[in-house]
């Protein structure tokens, strides 16, 4: 199976909320929360992906500046490989209101000691494990 690479952006406001989405059921993991993000295009960087999928899905102005690489994480799913790229990304309050479900979808800011609540597909636990510790770390 092709590995499929995904850009996946953990999107941060003030050390405490971080942005999810509802995946649409009809999709790959459909129905299960999300961090924002998408497939790779050819010849396009990680970070430059995020920019344009959290403008598309989210409707977030982000600048490259503010995204930093967070881990990689190789995932077989009985029928999908990929490579989750997670991106570390800061927000500003400002822009953070104005985020919303641009293709639908259901959106929540969620403070990361309640991610756990949340059923995200099965690759995602180390992340919620690292933005757990990492802002731990800071509040
Ligand atoms: N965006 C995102 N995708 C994730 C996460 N965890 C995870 O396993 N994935 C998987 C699900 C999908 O197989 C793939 C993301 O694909 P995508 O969002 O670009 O595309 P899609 O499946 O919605 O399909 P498409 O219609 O855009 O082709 O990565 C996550 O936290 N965020
Ligand atoms: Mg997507």
């Amino acid at each position: 199976m092709k590995q499929v690479h995904v850009a996946v952006a953990v999107v941060v406001v003030n050390d405490q909320d971080i942005l999810i989405a509802r995946r649409p059921d009809d999709k790959h993991q459909g129905g299960r929360w999300e961090f924002p993000g998408g497939k790779v295009e050819a010849d396009e960087s990680v970070e430059a992906a995020l920019v344009r999928e959290l403008d598309e899905e989210v409707a977030l102005p982000v600048a490259l500046g503010a995204i930093t690489s967070l881990m990689k994480i190789p995932f077989e799913y009985p029928d999908k490989r990929v490579l989750l790229d997670v991106c570390w990304v800061e927000a500003n309050m400002n822009d953070a209101l104005l985020a919303h479900g641009a293709e639908g979808q259901e959106v929540r800011w969620v403070h990361y000691s309640r991610l756990n609540e949340f059923t995200f597909p099965d690759a995602n636990q180390p992340i919620v494990v690292a933005i757990q510790q990492r802002l731990d770390a800071l509040n």
